[in-house]
């Protein structure tokens, strides 16, 4: 089965969207690639903006289908961030808000690894740090990729991100026919 960026796909039910990886840009600038793992997980990873070079895997988060074509995706992170996401993906849109603790706003560079392998880390700085006043960041997105990964595909998000990744993954040199790493 050929794996490919296809922005033309239509999304009509819960399953459409899960096992779906995307990259999309904030309209403030900040760049992510995001990949709905399961009815219950994600992973990302982040490639603009305040945490650049941040990725995650396996964060669990609630995904609900809020009417057809149309998805919600919420968590909580070790760090305190709190994120809300609302997919359009059938218009090429959605739109995130982010609730960074005011130590992420103060301190973004703690936050930028793969946070899998710190979550002490996380846990300690945001006993030891300000949670408030919080940095609200509610922003709209353009999907610039969208392909069918299938779930619990763990070959998606499973290195650092680099300067030139997403275009890599856009042009289709990242991944093979079976969606693994080239
Ligand atoms: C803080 C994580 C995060 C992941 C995806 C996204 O679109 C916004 C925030």
């Amino acid at each position: 089965m050929t794996q490919h960026n296809d922005l033309t796909r239509k999304f009509k039910t819960l399953d459409d969207f899960l096992g779906t990886h995307f990259i999309y840009t904030y309209d403030n600038g900040w760049g992510y690639e995001w990949y709905a793992k399961n009815d219950h997980t994600v992973d990302y990873r982040i490639h603009g903006g305040m945490v650049a070079g941040r990725w995650v895997k396996d964060q669990p988060a609630h995904i609900n289908m809020l009417t057809e074509g149309i998805y919600k995706v919420a968590w909580t992170e070790p760090t305190g961030t709190d994120v809300a996401l609302d997919f359009v993906p059938n218009e090429l849109k959605l739109n995130g808000t982010i609730f960074f603790p005011n130590w992420v706003e103060e301190h973004p560079e703690i936050t930028v690894c793969f946070q899998n392998e710190h979550i002490d880390l996380m846990e300690e700085a945001r006993e030891k740090y300000a949670t408030y006043p919080k940095l609200v960041v509610p922003e709209f997105a353009t999907i610039t990729y969208m392909a069918k990964a299938g779930q619990d595909n763990d070959e998606v998000i499973a290195k650092a991100p680099y300067a030139g990744m997403t275009d890599d993954i856009r042009e289709g040199k990242f991944y093979d026919e079976n969606y693994l790493q080239l």
